[in-house]
């Protein structure tokens, strides 16, 4: 696990790449992108995703554009870049979240574990409970703490017993690091917690259902500083047991608990590489400057 959280500026421009001259020669949105190109690293051994020529359109716009990744088993890798260029867009295609948004369409080979996700036959709730979601926001049901991480199980049929699903509930709000602070008033009405709390509380919503991957979408954006720690906490300790796909807003966020980093610019996947590489040695001048903050 990474633990870098300064100088990613001053690491980036001191190295002594001859690349570093051409950037100050011209506008880093002067970059010609060639399609379908990434830099650095975007396969992997054990891939848990493999995502081959994916594009996405929102009616006639391409919102991705010839994205190639390999997604490894209990990997977390970040997504990162400036906004609108697409991170959400693919991240959501990983459980077909997309599906909702009428004009979406979704193009190239998304296979989990070899199986096409888009595969018309494929059972999209299944789906769904293996590759769970946390959102920006924390939206907890307007129930208990408990129906709010019994709910996935009982609709899954995953206890028999309400001593099963109290098991269930109990090790989830464990694992999300919330039982202590929840043991005592699993009756309580779910958005009575703090935002932080929430937070966590979806968390064990999704790891209730047994998921294999946890997609979470700027998830401490509304957080505190300490509710984000220990978000991230959190998410050095699933990493045992999930893949873990973060987008954020934050390179520090990205540094301190990814393995891998990917850099999305304009829809096109520009670099991925090990998340240090990405920020001390950048291959590609936008990642270079995306990271120096030149723009972003
Ligand atoms: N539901 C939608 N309908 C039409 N266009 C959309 C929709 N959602 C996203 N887009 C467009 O797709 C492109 C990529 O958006 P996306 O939200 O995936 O980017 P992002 O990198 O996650 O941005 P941000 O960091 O601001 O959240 C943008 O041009 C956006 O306007």
């Amino acid at each position: 696990m990474n633990t870098m959280n300064s100088g990613i500026s001053a690491e980036a421009e001191n190295q002594d790449e001859p690349r570093a001259a051409s950037v100050a020669e011209h506008k880093p949105e002067d970059t010609v992108i060639e399609e379908g190109k990434t830099v650095g690293k975007p396969f992997s051994d054990d891939p848990k995703f493999k995502l081959r020529n994916v594009e996405v359109f929102y009616d006639q716009a391409r919102a991705i554009k010839n994205i190639s990744l390999d997604i490894g088993r209990n990997e977390v890798i970040a997504f990162i870049g400036p906004s609108g260029c697409g991170k959400s867009t693919f991240l959501r295609c990983l459980n077909r979240m997309n599906d909702s948004i009428d004009i979406c369409r979704v193009k190239g080979s998304l296979a989990l574990d070899d199986h096409d996700i888009y595969d018309p036959k494929r059972d999209v709730v299944e789906l769904r409970a293996r590759v769970g979601m946390v959102f920006q926001k924390p939206n907890p049901f307007p129930k208990s703490i408990y129906d709010n991480v019994a709910y996935g199980p009982r609709i899954h049929g995953l206890a028999n017993r309400k001593s099963e699903l109290d098991d269930i509930v109990e090790n989830s709000l464990r694992k999300a690091g919330l039982w202590e602070e929840a043991k005592d008033r699993l009756d309580a009405t779910a958005t009575g917690m703090s935002g932080g709390q929430q937070q966590r509380l979806c968390i064990a919503r999704a790891i209730a259902v047994s998921p294999e991957v946890i997609l979470m979408d700027e998830p401490c954006s509304a957080l505190d500083p300490i509710a984000t720690a220990r978000v991230e906490e959190l998410i050095a300790e699933m990493s045992e047991s999930y893949t873990i796909v973060i987008v954020t807003h934050s390179m520090q966020q990205a540094a301190r608990v990814s393995h891998r980093t990917a850099y999305f610019h304009l829809g096109h996947l520009v670099e991925v590489n090990e998340t240090n590489k990405v920020f001390t040695s950048p291959q590609h001048e936008l990642t270079e400057s995306y990271i120096t903050g030149r723009f972003g």
